[in-house]
């Protein structure tokens, strides 16, 4: 049986970010993800996860420092330290909320850096976080980004994330599969979904161009969930999408799937 999540960060806008636990339960989502919680005290989420019987199933590292275009810095030579202390503050957030999987942000390659030294500071710190994350129980997930969506974030390819999760060689450390990305980067789906198979920890859905509800646009969904049963995908599936017309309307895809 598949499962699906809602992704708070995307999903429910309508609402305040603490209100849009009640929004998902309410329309019959039992797991969510988000890209952030450091805005708010660990109890006040899980409070929110607890009333409403959730399960948080991911969240990010966090992105640093945004309105200078950082998206992440786990891949940034002369930030480690920075990027440690974020991974030490995200577990202690996965340890309190019970979340099982953390995706660590690598960042922005700017022309002035080196990116061959980048992947190996991004290795150097997904090694630590695995680590780690392995004394929580804790599994970590690397995330391709497209270049339409992220310019120059330092992996675009789900070719280029196994070749990470390979040269990190560490057991807890796994392939995010954003379908919309991975659609808009490197197409073939289902041989990336059979070819990847048991190294896919996460996956994310949204329409192709438009990453708004995965019932429209040029990716089958169905077919793919096929696809990701056939393999024997255990994980979520989370709706990381914008809403073309408001969250609740938007919402008859996921419905036989709740
Ligand atoms: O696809 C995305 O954008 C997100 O899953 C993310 O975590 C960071 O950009
Ligand atoms: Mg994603």
């Amino acid at each position: 049986m598949l499962k699906f999540a809602a992704n708070l960060s995307m999903l429910f806008t309508e609402l305040p970010f603490l209100q849009r636990f009640a929004a998902a339960a309410e329309a019959g989502f039992r797991a969510v993800e988000f890209l952030f919680p450091y805005d708010y005290p660990a109890e006040e989420i899980k409070r929110q996860l607890d009333a409403h019987q959730l399960q948080l199933v991911l969240f990010n590292t966090p992105p640093g420092d945004t309105a200078a275009g950082e998206w992440g810095v786990a891949a940034l030579p002369g930030r480690e330290a920075e990027a440690r202390r974020d991974i030490d503050q995200a577990l202690a957030y996965a340890r309190a909320l019970e979340c099982p999987s953390l995706h660590v942000m690598a960042g922005v390659v700017t022309p002035a850096l080196n990116a061959e030294q980048c992947r190996e500071t991004f290795l150097a710190n997904v090694g630590y976080a695995a680590d780690r994350a392995a004394e929580l129980g804790v599994n970590i997930m690397l995330e391709a980004l497209s270049p339409q969506v992220r310019p120059n974030y330092l992996f675009s390819s789900q070719w280029q994330t196994l070749a990470l999760c390979d040269a990190v060689q560490r057991p807890n450390v796994y392939v995010q599969l954003d379908l919309f990305h991975a659609q808009l980067v490197d197409g073939n789906l289902t041989n990336l979904i059979t070819t990847l198979n048991a190294r896919i920890g996460h996956v994310q859905i949204a329409s192709v161009p438009d990453r708004h509800e995965p019932d429209r646009g040029e990716t089958d969904y169905p077919w793919l969930f096929n696809a990701l049963r056939e393999v024997n995908y255990r994980g979520y599936i989370a709706a990381e999408y914008h809403p073309a017309n408001g969250t609740l309307p938007g919402l008859g895809w996921v419905k036989p799937w709740l």
